[in-house]
């Protein structure tokens, strides 16, 4: 299976993304630059964390307008995995992929350590290597990840089962109903605030990230290789 990781001026988390997926995953993975126009190639987008842009006017808002996004849509739309961790997510919302937005933390302070997780849902492409209802501890780092959306698209996350991750016990930024990660409708998009990339290795103080990545290159196999 071949990920790519974009690249914006400002990501920070893409060099951990790939090494996830190199180093840990054993996958194919290579960067793309947020200028590129064809992702056909790729099997899989992974959309990584930072501060695309500087953040200037709302995470995510400017690298939403990159050329590359065109092609992660169409992506998206032909049923390949899109994955989006914080940054990713935010500008995942930003291009209307995802519903909802990431507001400042509810304390406004930047907030980076590794908080419980609870695995709402494992009945995706990104989960079933998951209980359902595992809590996995997987670090954050994010100013902007407190979870918005109206009533109406609320009722339907919860009606379609798109509510994937939860903060466990503490909820550290004020998302409404303690959301961490979302996947659309179809559920080939998922956006979620903590860094799976970061708790690949028991060194790194979890690997409980490994499980998602596993969960993605098994889905692709099996409808894939023969
Ligand atoms: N680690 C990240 O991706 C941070 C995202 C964004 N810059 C924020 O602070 O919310």
């Amino acid at each position: 299976m071949k990920f790519a990781v974009l690249v914006f001026p400002g990501s920070n988390c893409d060099i951990d993304m790939y090494h996830a997926i190199k180093d840990e995953l054993g996958e194919e993975v290579e960067y793309v630059w947020h200028d590129a126009t064809d992702l056909s190639e790729f099997d899989g987008i992974l959309v990584p964390g930072g501060f695309s842009y500087g953040d200037y006017l709302r995470c995510g808002a400017m690298a939403n307008q990159s050329n590359v996004m065109a092609e992660v849509k169409r992506c998206a739309e032909a049923g390949k995995p899109v994955l989006g961790v914080c940054n990713g997510f935010q500008i995942l919302t930003e291009a209307g992929l995802l519903p909802g937005a990431l507001l400042r933390n509810k304390n406004l302070k930047f907030m980076c350590r590794t908080i419980q997780l609870k695995v709402e849902n494992n009945n995706t492409l990104f989960t079933s290597q998951y209980e359902a209802g595992e809590v996995i501890h997987i670090p954050i780092a994010h100013g902007e990840g407190n979870y918005f959306c109206d009533e109406e698209t609320l009722a339907q996350l919860k009606a379609n089962n798109q509510i994937v991750f939860t903060y466990a016990g503490d909820n550290p930024n004020g998302s409404m109903e303690d959301i961490a990660g979302i996947v659309n409708e179809r559920g080939n998009v998922l956006g979620m605030m903590p860094h799976p990339e970061r708790a690949v290795d028991a060194l790194l103080g979890s690997n409980d990230g490994l499980k998602l990545f596993k969960s993605i290159v098994k889905q692709w196999r099996e409808s894939h290789v023969s």
